[in-house]
């Protein structure tokens, strides 16, 4: 797997009513790299990932992967290239754990990357990497809310995209299997646009992070450039404070009405 570069060029959206959600946003993000988007409820977040995944499309400018609009590209060339693992994602809940990890292989059905065993050894190996080969034949209706994300991951994986869209990739996560997706993020080396909503998970895994307040963009750079105690009372209205862990001496922010 290996990794776009992603570029958004003044991309806004608004409803069929005409109110804006997103104002024109614009950056870039190199192959490979991580980028967070964090902001307050409502601010415009999961929007964003919608015009990034093909699933809106933007009021104006344009999503470029590698040099090329993703509206220019037919869904299917698109699918090749982009998978989004999203808070609530339709599926059939009758399907086993390695039939729904199995689809991510659809895009590619029939094209060069695609054959019988291949295609198995892809599935086999997303499923090891999310710790769920004792899972594979259950049915997806009857895992927990953890174990559904992990399978939604481990579908996505499949899929070998350039370009990954996670929406709150840590939900439903217990400790240890929130340490694991972000390490696995970490690990990868395709480009990746995460919501977060751990601004200290942010800080620790994304390269870039973007802030959004009422969907306009307040700040987009390094962590410790965006994530200030000024941007977040601006972003949440709150007050933040940042400390230094005492044992690790990392920067660690704490928040107070
Ligand atoms: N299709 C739509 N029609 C009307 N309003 C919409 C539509 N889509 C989004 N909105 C509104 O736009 C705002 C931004 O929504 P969005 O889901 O992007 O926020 P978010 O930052 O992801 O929020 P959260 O952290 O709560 O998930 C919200 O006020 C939402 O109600």
């Amino acid at each position: 797997m290996s990794g776009s570069e992603l570029a958004v060029r003044n991309a806004s959206w608004k409803t069929g009513q005409g109110k804006s959600i997103l104002q024109p946003v614009s950056f870039d993000l190199a192959a490979g790299r991580i980028l967070g988007i964090a902001g307050a409820n409502g601010a415009g977040k999961s929007t964003l990932l919608r015009l990034l995944y093909r699933y809106l499309k933007p009021g104006t400018g344009s999503i470029l992967l590698d040099g090329e609009d993703i509206w220019r590209m037919s869904a299917r060339a698109a699918a090749r290239k982009i998978a989004a693992v999203l808070q609530e994602q339709p599926t059939d809940f009758s399907l086993s754990v390695r039939e729904i990890v199995a689809l991510g292989r659809r895009p590619h059905a029939a094209g060069p990357a695609s054959g019988g065993r291949r295609d198995a050894e892809i599935v086999e190996d997303a499923l090891e990497r999310m710790a769920l080969l004792g899972f594979a034949k259950r049915s997806f209706g009857t895992l927990s809310g953890g174990e559904r994300q992990r399978v939604m991951v481990a579908r996505a994986l499949a899929q070998e995209p350039r370009l990954l869209i996670l929406d709150e990739p840590t939900n439903h996560l217990d400790i240890r299997h929130q340490l694991e997706i972000v390490a696995l993020v970490g690990s990868l080396d395709i480009t990746i646009v995460t919501s977060l909503h751990d601004l200290n998970l942010a800080a620790d895994v994304c390269d870039q992070v973007l802030l959004l307040h009422e969907g306009r963009t307040i700040a987009h750079g390094a962590p410790d450039q965006v994530l200030t105690p000024g941007n977040i009372e601006m972003a949440y209205s709150v007050q933040a404070r940042l400390e230094r862990l005492a044992v690790s001496d990392r920067p660690h922010l704490t928040f107070h009405l």
